[in-house]
């Protein structure tokens, strides 16, 4: 891994727009070496923040750094940040081809580069095609490569998983992780948590502009909880405490209601297991959202009330 990894930092940082408050005192940091996910439901506030990220917006108040520095005052803009925002901000008529070269000329970076990249990004075959019939696929394969072009340190990625079909998710996680595994600093934003959980190791969630919760996806997310209905539910809580305290393992189960269990340390299999090995009837199984998809479903819902937030 590369040794001059770059934080992004945002401190207290809120846009108005008129009687609009895009973003509201917001602070998070993003590390170097690992793929930080941007979360929140439509209208959240992060395209704002990452445009403030890039030097597009000005903030109203606060401020937005890379390594320290906000991004009109860095030396090299384009060869430490690569940032991409709409996937279909392409000239129809230029090709792919055509497209990186515009972009790599303003940039002061070789045409080398655009081969390059056509190459690692799969798009060699179709370098020389008009930009009009692209696959959503395929313009984001082709926003990626223009936001690569300087080899920066720092990747924002608008919504890079929109409309991409699990073979495209299963490739844009390879590259991330390459560029991530590098050293890199890289924030994705979605609006979309099942499509980027696969992806992240680290979220930052916000809502109507604020924080709502940062850090590692595994501690927000924390373990799954498996909901058990069964008849015998007495015997089988009774039993599944037995079992563990004499395996030494944690876990614990919760009444929930006459005959429904809530079982937190063991997963669906392990449950049935036990059961059966005991002859203890189960109806129905069911493993429960992780906390943070709560969060999310709550949010995107709009049933989050301030005492369920939590912030790093
Ligand atoms: N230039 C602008 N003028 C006025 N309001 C704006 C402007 N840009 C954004 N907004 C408003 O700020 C809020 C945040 O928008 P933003 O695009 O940052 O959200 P988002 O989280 O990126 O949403 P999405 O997932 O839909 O892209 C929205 O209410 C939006 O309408």
């Amino acid at each position: 891994m590369s040794t001059d990894g770059l934080t992004v930092e945002v401190s207290h940082l809120t846009k108005r727009y008129g009687e609009i408050t895009a973003v509201r005192d917001l602070s998070f940091t993003v590390e170097p070496g690992v793929i930080t996910g941007f979360l929140g439901p439509n209208g959240a506030g992060k395209t704002t923040t990452m445009r403030m990220l890039t030097g597009l917006v000005s903030p109203t108040s606060g401020t937005a750094t890379i390594g320290g520095k906000p991004y009109k005052r860095l030396a090299r803009p384009s060869g430490t940040v690569g940032a991409m925002f709409d996937a279909n901000a392409f000239h129809p008529g230029h090709t792919a081809r055509d497209h990186l070269r515009v972009y790599a000329a303003m940039g002061g970076h070789p045409d080398s580069r655009v081969t390059e990249l056509l190459h690692q990004l799969g798009l060699a075959e179709a370098a020389d095609r008009r930009t009009r019939g692209f696959s959503t696929g395929m313009r984001q394969r082709l926003n990626l490569a223009t936001a690569l072009l300087g080899d920066p340190r720092v990747l924002l990625l608008d919504e890079p998983g929109n409309g991409l079909d699990p073979e495209g998710m299963a490739w844009l996680r390879g590259v991330l992780r390459g560029l991530a595994a590098d050293g890199r600093t890289v924030l994705i934003s979605s609006h979309v948590l099942s499509e980027v959980q696969q992806l992240v190791d680290d979220v930052v969630v916000i809502r109507r502009g604020e924080l709502v919760a940062a850090g590692p996806w595994s501690r927000l997310a924390g373990p799954p909880a498996v909901l058990v209905t069964s008849p015998d539910a007495e015997t089988l809580a009774a039993t599944l405490a037995t079992s563990h305290a004499n395996a030494g393992t944690v876990l614990r189960v919760d009444t929930v209601g006459p005959g429904l269990l809530r079982v937190h340390g063991l997963d669906a299999p392990g449950v049935a297991d036990l059961a059966a090995a005991h002859r203890l009837r189960v109806h129905e199984l069911v493993t429960e959202n992780t906390s943070l998809e709560q969060l999310f479903l709550d949010l995107t819902t709009g049933t989050l009330t301030n005492d369920r937030a939590a912030t790093s």
